[in-house]
């Protein structure tokens, strides 16, 4: 358990100020715009910002207090993956990874050994090359690897896969995943992309201005994580769904979210596996009476239970079906011919759903 009670100004152009405990397992997923404060509250973390006032205590032992550092930082077990990845440039990657293996004092249950790292995050062809010679991707994952093998106590990371390509993004984060399921460590994950955090996380903070604006359970927190997207195209609903059916001759899979289904491309899951889904708002339509000899296989019904303008155009109108939430955006327009209100039962035509991950 990781907690903070910090302050910390910078130049008087800005504040952090913020009070948080960081559980033990799970990945904390913190959001925000740029210079919302997310790098410098894991430098304050790691014992890098000297001006910082107040408490950080990790399993009861103060690391700081006041204003005073009471654990070097190296002696913090922490693992980091900074924005840049900070290689060292004369050593080999694999000498990168095991750098910092030799301060470990321990190896906590369920961390990952050099040979999962090395095969999970495919460096095998890369080992025996040198930073310059790596892409700027590449010369993330050795960052991210080395980070997971150095860690006893904590793992940092600011934007670990900003510089990776989409599908080994997706394989890498549904390891990390896995992985922080068994490591029971505080682990905070800072990503511009929602849909990362939607992936990856247990919990969700929200910064802005230096604070803590919404902090808890992921689930609960998506439905309003849409008000501090940047843009609005990129909102969309998390959903957890179980499968319940598989349909070979159409390649279909049957998912329950509640008392209503939905069918997706064929998962390779069997049946009682939970899995999260993401419905992207801008391919949710909506009527008020149930469509008819319509092509799109996934329709539902919910009533309405928020309605929020994006711009003097469109608007995100949040509907309820059972106990999950689903996202549309539609325009100004359509809104005012359909006459949609708050409690207003309504059909939803869902065109697309994405499959984020194996587990909830
Ligand atoms: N060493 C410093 N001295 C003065 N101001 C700083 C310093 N480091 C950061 N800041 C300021 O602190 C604020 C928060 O910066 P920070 O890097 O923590 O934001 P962020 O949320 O991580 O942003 P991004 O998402 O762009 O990485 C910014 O206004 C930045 O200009």
């Amino acid at each position: 358990m990781l907690q903070l009670d910090i302050k910390l100004d910078h130049q008087q152009n800005f504040t952090l100020d913020l009070s948080y405990t960081f559980q033990s397992g799970g990945i904390t997923g913190i959001f925000g715009p740029s210079g919302s404060g997310k790098s410098t509250l894991l430098n304050c973390i790691a014992g890098l910002e000297p001006e910082l006032n107040g408490a950080v205590i990790y399993n009861n032992c103060y690391w700081h207090n006041q204003q005073q550092a009471l654990t070097k930082n190296y002696l913090r077990g922490l693992g980091y993956v900074f924005q840049q990845p900070r290689l060292f440039p004369h050593l080999d990657c694999l000498a990168n990874l095991t750098f910092s293996q030799r301060w470990r004092s321990s190896i906590s249950t369920g961390s990952p050994d050099i040979d999962e790292v090395i095969h999970e995050l495919g460096l095998s062809p890369l080992l025996s090359l040198y930073p310059n010679q790596l892409s700027g991707g590449q010369r993330q994952k050795v960052a991210l690897g080395r980070a997971l093998l150095s860690a006893e106590s904590v793992l940092l990371m600011d934007e670990p896969l900003s510089a990776v390509d989409q599908q080994s993004k997706q394989q890498i984060t549904a390891w990390l995943y896995q992985l922080s399921q068994r490591w029971p460590i505080p682990w905070l994950y800072v990503s511009h992309e929602i849909n990362e955090l939607y992936r990856i996380a247990r919990e969700l903070v929200v910064m802005s201005s230096g604070q803590i604006q919404l902090a808890g359970d992921l689930l609960t927190l998506s439905q309003q994580a849409h008000q501090f997207l940047s843009s609005p195209a990129d909102a969309g609903a998390l959903l957890v769904g179980t499968v319940v059916n598989h349909d070979d001759h159409y390649g279909l899979t049957q998912l329950d979210i509640g008392p209503q289904s939905l069918l997706v491309e064929r998962l390779p899951f069997n049946c009682g596996c939970p899995v999260r889904l993401q419905v992207p708002a801008r391919d949710v339509s909506l009527s008020l009476a149930r469509p008819e000899g319509s092509s799109i296989l996934n329709i539902l019904h919910g009533t309405i239970t928020e309605l929020t303008p994006l711009s003097s155009h469109s608007v995100l109108v949040q509907v309820t079906c059972g106990e999950q939430h689903i996202l549309s955006r539609i325009t100004q327009k359509s809104k005012d011919q359909l006459k949609l209100c708050n409690g207003m039962p309504v059909y939803l035509q869902v065109k697309s759903i994405a499959l984020l991950n194996q587990t909830v």
